[in-house]
């Protein structure tokens, strides 16, 4: 039983708050991702848990002990960095092994549970070889098979996959997600990669300056955005935002006017996803103007225009054909739209 609980947990530096305030309970054999943009408190909140980092204030819980006074080798948990952090000297079997050595895990244990964790991780032909001999993906499952073997009531992994190339990235995001889930051991996993927190998570929680955005599952993250933050730094591309102002139903803003909302008269910020958009008949969308720019994607067009003050997109189909200038109208229709409110970016209704 790992069930990991925050209560209150923060981090500061003199009058510099790393982490503020916070609180979460993440339930045992989850897989957790904390998601942000640099320097917004990810790493330092994965520290504390590890116990490499000491918590202003706060509580900290693994499973049912309090481990804030605990060293980190006292609290059961195993970690993966982006640097690998390998034994040069020492070849792929000894550098699995050495966690066993390090904990006094009876030695008849070790070959079975080495043999064990590299075959997890297909590296099970690459046992004699030293770290220098070896690829960037097959050094960072090195890495994972020195976690696994420990056999850790938590996996804590910052950024495992960030030097690895994008299609390597890919299919050990795979894996990892795979082994996750065959292991059942809780993991508390941190990337600035959005793309990387909506595949393995089960939840992610969305930081910014040290401060929780949002906890939800990608589905509720990515649907239902809690402000302006988060809209723009899900999704890929991020969602349309645009300034303007709703009065009677109406949201209106610079080349756009969209009907049909039930909010209050005011300044507003206006969002939607360019998946949700279609292309409009020439003048029949609630957006016309110039298009700003054009992408071809492979699977769909995307077409960029300038409206309430920002650019914004569409995603047309495939065949889509058009050249920058030319007038474009895009269908938004208020069911598709987000609302914020225009000063604090937090979600309306
Ligand atoms: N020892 C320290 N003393 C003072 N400030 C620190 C210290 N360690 C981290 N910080 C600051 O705390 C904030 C959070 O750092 P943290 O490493 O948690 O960010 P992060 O979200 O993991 O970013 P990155 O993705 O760049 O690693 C940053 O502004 C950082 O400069």
């Amino acid at each position: 039983m790992a069930e990991i609980r925050l209560e209150h947990v923060s981090k500061r530096w003199g009058a510099f708050v790393g982490v503020d305030d916070f609180n979460l309970t993440i339930a045992d054999r989850e897989f957790l991702v904390l998601l942000g943009p640099s320097g917004c408190g990810k790493t330092t909140t994965m520290r504390m848990i590890a116990g490499l980092e000491d918590a202003t204030d706060g509580k900290i819980h693994i499973g049912d002990r309090v481990v804030n006074d605990l060293d980190p080798k006292d609290r059961d948990v195993a970690m993966v960095f982006q640097s690998y952090g390998l034994y040069p000297n020492m070849n792929v079997y000894e550098n699995i092994r050495f966690p066993l050595k390090v904990r006094k895990v009876p030695e008849s244990e070790h070959d079975a549970r080495v043999m064990r964790a590299s075959a997890m991780v297909e590296l099970d032909e690459f046992l004699h070889r030293k770290p220098a001999e070896l690829s960037g993906g097959q050094r960072q499952r090195v890495a994972l098979a020195r976690a696994i073997v420990r056999e850790p009531t938590v996996f804590l992994m910052d950024e495992p996959l960030s030097n690895l190339d994008a299609k390597l990235r890919v299919s050990t995001r795979a894996q990892i997600k795979n082994l996750q889930h065959e292991l059942k051991v809780t993991t508390i996993y941190v990337t600035h990669d959005q793309i990387e927190a909506m595949t393995l998570a089960d939840r992610v929680v969305v930081m910014n300056k040290g401060v929780v955005q949002q906890v939800g599952t990608p589905t509720d993250i990515y649907d239902n955005p809690a402000n302006t933050f988060v809209a723009s730094f899900i999704g890929s591309p991020a969602m349309n935002l645009m300034s303007g102002t709703m009065s009677g139903g109406v949201f209106t803003g610079d080349n756009v006017s969209i009907a049909g909302f039930d909010a209050p008269d005011g300044p507003i910020t206006l969002g939607y996803r360019a998946e949700d958009a279609t292309v409009a008949e020439a003048g029949q969308g609630q957006i016309t103007a110039p298009i700003y720019t054009l992408e071809l994607l492979g699977d769909a067009t995307m077409i960029a225009v300038k409206a309430g003050g920002a650019l914004v997109s569409v995603k047309a189909h495939k065949e889509f054909r058009a050249e920058i200038g030319d007038m474009v109208s895009i269908n938004i229709p208020s069911s598709i739209c987000h609302l914020f409110d225009a000063e604090s970016g937090a979600r309306i209704g």
